[in-house]
């Protein structure tokens, strides 16, 4: 197992720039609470306690999605959760963003604005060329040293993530730290019996490029959501595409369409998908269509149908171990939560070794009445937990430790 510095090892009261991972469900322009905030809280009121300045880098959303959206509402939820005031600046290196953070007093917490505004954050590119950008190169001299909290974004190879610690004193914050601690560990479990892995949600290309590394470790692939359609698209099914003006589909599509054809001609044994899907019909109630039956690309799918369920739980209750990336529906509306809560119960009748991960997937299991101790590991990383599983080291994880 790698090693970083921790907070163990800083000393109280100094000026930090901590990056935590606050991307969140936004509903309806609202963004919604939910276990990243109550986790990411536990660091910040320590830091608070400790008299440190503390100034917080956070992402939210995708540029051209309806998620991305300023950081101003995860200022107030923060404070709620640590019960002291959060100030927010609608700027993330800008003048006055400089002028708030050199004000910053002892246990002061400034968020500044979504990192993903500036044109320095993205795309993916080496260390090297995110610690010279103008981005980190002017906020690296405010501070005394950078935490990285952010174990959920330490897959993507993004400026607040791996360029601060090539130029700065840098450590792991408290969630980094026991995220990174479980999901190794679970990484290194060797199991008897039969390892499933439940695959959806709506980040087709993170799980179709972590499921080609797995298939090894998993026997069986139970598939829904966004992935699982575009799975029964390569087999032929008239689902899986863009309908309406979401680009949910046809760009995943073209980024993994050889890869999903190639997983089933070589690996068809180990993937079952649905055999049925659920729609919103002319009244607005849910419809279930059984997949044999879709002639035409007419309605957009949001779940996976109740014969479906029927066809998953026996394999998750035979299951020895169970790993789930994404929800099957759209579960945050009750009529199309049948996939996800029906997976979920199965598994929690169980008593399998679980995991649950994502910020997204793991709000079901409050929202439809299960609790987080009857998982093994309730994680709030998503695609980093499911890349660690492979065994690869997370590029923000490796950056703290050089
Ligand atoms: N068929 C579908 N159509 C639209 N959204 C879907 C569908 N299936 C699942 N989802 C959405 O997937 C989201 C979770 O996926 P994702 O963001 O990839 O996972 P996580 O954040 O949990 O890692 C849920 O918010 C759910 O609404
Ligand atoms: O929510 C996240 O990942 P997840 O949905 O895989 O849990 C992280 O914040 C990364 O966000 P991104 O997938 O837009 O880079």
């Amino acid at each position: 197992m790698m090693t970083f510095q921790t907070l163990d090892d800083l000393d109280d009261g100094q000026r930090v720039l901590v990056r935590l991972d606050l991307n969140s469900p936004v509903e309806d322009g609202e963004v919604q609470d939910n276990r990243r905030f109550e986790r990411h809280a536990e660091t910040i009121s320590e830091l608070v306690d400790r008299g440190f300045e503390v100034a917080v880098l956070a992402h939210q959303g995708r540029p051209g999605r309806d998620d991305f959206v300023s950081l101003s509402q995860h200022a107030d939820i923060l404070a709620d959760h640590i019960d002291h005031p959060v100030e927010f600046i609608d700027e993330t290196y800008g003048p006055q963003a400089i002028h708030d953070i050199a004000d910053l007093d002892s246990g002061d917490v400034l968020v500044l604005e979504n990192t993903r505004m500036c044109d320095d954050e993205l795309p993916e590119e080496d260390p090297e060329v995110k610690a010279q950008t103008e981005f980190v190169q002017t906020l690296k001299d405010e501070f005394d040293a950078y935490i990285n909290d952010a174990y959920s974004a330490a897959h993507r190879s993004h400026a607040s993530l791996v360029g601060f610690p090539l130029v700065m004193d840098a450590y792991a914050g408290r969630v980094m730290e026991t995220e990174y601690e479980a999901n190794t560990a679970i990484a290194e479990k060797e199991f008897d019996g039969q390892v499933t892995m439940v695959v959806g949600g709506t980040k087709a290309t993170d799980v179709i490029d972590v499921m080609t590394h797995l298939d090894e470790t998993v026997d069986d692939f139970l598939l829904g959501g966004i992935a699982g359609e575009l799975f029964l698209r390569a087999a032929g099914r008239p689902v899986g595409y863009d309908i309406d003006d979401a680009n949910l589909y046809d760009e995943q599509w073209e980024q993994n369409s050889e890869k999903i054809e190639s997983m089933l001609d070589d690996h068809r044994d180990q993937i079952t998908l649905a055999v049925d899907l659920a729609y919103e019909d002319e009244n607005g109630d849910r419809a279930e269509q059984a997949v044999d039956d879709i002639e035409e690309k007419t309605v957009s799918y949001l779940d996976v149908g109740s014969e479906t369920v029927m066809e998953y739980s026996p394999v998750i209750r035979d299951s020895e171990a169970v790993f789930v990336k994404g929800a099957l529906g759209m579960f945050e509306d009750e009529r199309f939560s049948v996939g996800t809560a029906g997976v979920l119960e199965a598994i929690a009748e169980t008593d399998c070794f679980s995991v649950v991960g994502g910020g997204d997937t793991s709000r079901a299991i409050e929202m439809y009445g299960m609790e987080e101790d009857e998982f093994g590991h309730v994680s709030i990383a998503g695609g980093a937990y499911i890349r660690a599983l492979t065994g690869a080291e997370l590029v923000g994880v490796e950056v703290l430790q050089r």
